[in-house]
């Protein structure tokens, strides 16, 4: 019987682990996400007839969630600077689901107008009635190495992706509470957990964010309803690069460069999706190599360090070179 036993795991143990390998080299997200995305809840079921808040949701990964979220039958308030752009999204969001014109509320919200964000909330709730689900989305990145950066730059990008952010949740919040439940979603980054050179200010905010609403979660547990949850995606197709900050504010970056090496932004979002659907707290959502950074900063960060050295100084050597900073890391610096 022993013997019987020490065969059979002889055999176990090594392809439990070669299976393990194998996800984990070919994933592109953390195990809890795959998991919930085979065997979990459908965001279709799960979603459907929900009232989505979303911020920035006039290009790139706010844009492809309005349009998932439509197709799943949620009813949507889609918030950006540009209204023009959210009737664009809103006629979309018409023409491929089920929704009527009254299911999707376009509100033109200026993050960095916090002054506003407490009659932007109010005419959402006179609205739907209620907010069930707030996707903190909107947001810039940065490309530009900190000794040539203006101050300004740190300030602008922290007012926006942190401050704006802690704004818009302090008015929706006291609402759930009322509640009893809701999730605030918020858009991080594998720049939340890492770093990553030609990005100090915005690798901040998002450190920031993760700060916050990890330090938020355990002051709810009273209110087990209520979903605090972090999305963290590495590089994601948008338009992220072509509204970067750069050295100086209002300074627009010179080269956009490829979006091909990037996980496709539908991809993204479905994860994101079956991520709220099955109240996940943190979301890794990544293709590799870019997944396996957060592991290694998680489980081995002396390694993470190492690599991080050796890809960051690429990096820095291709900005310099005026070469895409995004898709070079394995390309030759040019040298003129
Ligand atoms: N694309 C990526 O590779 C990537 C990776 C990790 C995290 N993110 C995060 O995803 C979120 C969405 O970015 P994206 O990639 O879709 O980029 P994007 O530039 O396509 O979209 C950003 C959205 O934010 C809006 N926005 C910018 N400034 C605003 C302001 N002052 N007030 C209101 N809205 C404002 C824009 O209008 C746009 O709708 C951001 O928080 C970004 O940091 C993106």
């Amino acid at each position: 019987m022993d013997c019987w036993i020490v065969s059979a795991l002889s055999w176990f143990i090594p392809v439990y682990l070669l299976i393990h390998l194998l996800c984990f080299l070919f994933a592109d997200a953390d195990f809890t996400l795959l998991w919930a995305s085979l065997a979990g809840h459908k965001p279709e079921r799960k979603l459907k007839g929900l009232v989505v808040w979303i911020t920035g949701a006039s290009s790139g990964i706010g844009e492809e969630l309005a349009y998932q979220l439509a197709k799943c039958g949620s009813r949507l308030i889609l918030s950006a600077r540009r209204e023009d752009e959210l009737h664009r999204v809103k006629r979309h969001c018409l023409e491929t689901s089920d929704l009527k014109d009254d299911d999707v509320l376009v509100l033109p919200l200026d993050l960095l107008e916090r002054t506003s964000h407490e009659e932007r909330t109010k005419t959402v709730i006179r609205y739907f009635g209620h907010i069930d689900i707030l996707i903190n989305n909107g947001g810039r990145s940065q490309r530009s190495l900190f000794l040539e950066t203006s101050v300004d730059v740190c300030q602008g990008l922290m007012e926006l992706n942190f401050l704006g952010t802690v704004s818009l949740t302090k008015q929706v919040l006291p609402h759930m509470t009322q509640r009893g439940r809701g999730s605030i979603v918020t858009v991080s980054s594998l720049v939340g957990l890492a770093g990553a050179p030609l990005a100090t200010g915005y690798c901040a905010t998002k450190h920031a964010l993760q700060g916050f609403f990890n330090a938020l979660r355990p002051e709810l547990t009273d209110y087990p309803k209520i979903l605090i949850s972090m999305v963290c995606p590495g590089p994601v197709q948008s338009q992220i690069i072509s509204n970067v900050f750069t050295e100086e504010l209002n300074k627009p970056v010179a080269s956009v460069g490829s979006q091909e090496h990037k996980m496709p932004t539908s991809r993204c979002v479905h994860l994101m999706l079956v991520g709220i659907a099955n109240g996940v707290k943190e979301m890794w959502i990544a293709q590799q190599p870019f997944l396996l950074f957060y592991y290694a900063w998680q489980y081995a960060p002396t390694f993470a360090w190492f690599i991080t050295d050796l890809l960051g100084r690429k990096r820095v050597q291709n900005f310099k070179a005026g070469v895409d900073a995004d898709s070079a890391y394995f390309t030759k610096p040019k040298t003129s």
